[in-house]
């Protein structure tokens, strides 16, 4: 188990996709497919629907917010979102759209691609399912 800070409440499991740079939404991410388009950033190409999204940060436009809640709308947000460090963007648009959302956790050393998570919103923790 994994202390973090609680973003937006609920909790979620999913197979972890993750990046060591940050995401901007608007312009970034496809919000018809959960696909990342950015053509320069290293996720381009992956799908983040249905994953725990495990990144540094946001960045760019406020308006990523609205993405992220398009994306619940649509069926292709993430399941849970982990930050290093939240911001407003991608709070914002986690606690408007219901998606559990921690950040700071205690440790990173586990948080690797397909590993499957719970991601506790609420009380600020993940745990490690396998
Ligand atoms: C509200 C904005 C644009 C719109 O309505 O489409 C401005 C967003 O400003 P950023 O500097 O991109 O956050």
């Amino acid at each position: 188990m994994i202390d973090c800070r609680n973003i937006a409440k609920g909790k979620e499991k999913g197979e972890l996709i993750v990046s060591s740079e940050p995401i901007s939404f608007l312009g970034g991410v496809d919000p018809e497919t959960g696909i990342i388009i950015d053509p320069n950033h290293e996720l381009k190409g992956k799908c983040i629907k249905d994953k725990v999204l495990f990144i540094p940060g946001g960045k760019g436009s406020t308006v990523g917010s609205y993405v992220i809640f398009q994306m619940k709308k649509n069926n292709t947000a993430p399941k849970a979102i982990i930050c290093l460090n939240a911001e407003p963007i991608i709070a914002t648009g986690a606690i408007m759209s219901d998606i559990p959302m921690v950040d700071s956790p205690s440790s990173t050393k586990e948080l690797k691609n397909d590993v499957l998570v719970e991601v506790d919103g609420s009380g600020g923790k993940i745990n490690i399912l396998g």
